[in-house]
């Protein structure tokens, strides 16, 4: 479905990715691991088109889509890093904002979805994004992704900064979303839990693929944090 080949980006001198491959199939969660700084929310960045590509190809179902910006990319959404709310809308119009220029019938049935998966956000439709907790805030940033009836869902550490048991519950949503065929690629600092949730592993380092396979070829979750938290020498795929 999603096929990312040799892809870099630049801030000025600094190379934030740096010719970086990764393939995911249909229904697969991709992980994306790396310490802080590894270039994991450039990449993310790069294949949802906000942030200018140096070089390097980006397909979608065959598709270049090279540099395309999101809202033109018909089945991708993101869950930006820090959630990116407008504080002074509802929730009802920031699910709405996340349809796009969807259908009223569409829309109707996507927010019915929606609120069936997160139904933390039903009795606030009329509250303002400001106001939610931080997990609230989560839940409405994930409804406004899935408001774009996406079959690629970028998610940019959804978890940051919530109590374990948000967490948790942000976790069990994305384990379902992932059983009822939605692809992911998943930045998440939380490895146990995403481990445990992913097909594919791609670990960066300073901006290059440490190390890109399947889940299970690391060994487990231990295992990936050791790869990730010991300073190696630099060896790109
Ligand atoms: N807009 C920008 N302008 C200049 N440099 C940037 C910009 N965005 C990111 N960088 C730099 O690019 C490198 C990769 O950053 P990036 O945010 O992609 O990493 P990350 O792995 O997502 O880190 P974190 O986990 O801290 O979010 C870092 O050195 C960062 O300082």
């Amino acid at each position: 479905m999603l096929k990312v080949t040799d892809l870099a980006v630049r801030y000025g001198r600094i190379h934030a990715v740096q010719s970086v491959s990764a393939r995911l199939e249909g229904g697969e969660v991709l992980l994306l691991a790396g310490l802080n700084g590894a270039g994991k929310s450039s990449f993310v960045r790069a294949v949802a088109g906000l942030v200018p590509i140096a070089s390097g190809k980006v397909e979608l179902g065959g598709r270049d889509i090279t540099g395309l910006p999101l809202h033109r990319l018909d089945g991708v959404a993101l869950l930006p890093e820090g959630r990116v709310l407008a504080p002074s809308l509802t929730v009802g119009e920031t699910l709405k904002l996340g349809g796009g220029a969807a259908g009223r019938a569409v829309l109707r049935g996507r927010k019915d979805e929606v609120l069936e998966r997160l139904p933390e956000l039903a009795g606030r439709l009329g509250q303002r994004a400001g106001t939610l907790s931080g997990g609230e805030a989560t839940m409405l940033a994930l409804g406004r992704a899935l408001m774009a009836g996406p079959r690629l869902l970028l998610l940019d550490e959804p978890t940051l900064g919530l109590s374990p048991a948000a967490t948790e519950r942000v976790f069990e949503i994305l384990a379902r979303l992932r059983r009822e065929g939605l692809g992911m690629v998943l930045v998440e600092q939380n490895l146990r839990r995403a481990h445990a949730l992913a097909d594919r592993v791609l670990v960066l380092r300073r901006g290059r693929a440490l190390h890109r396979g399947p889940a299970g070829e690391t060994g487990d979750a231990q295992a990936l944090e050791d790869l990730v938290f010991t300073d190696q020498e630099e060896g790109a795929l």
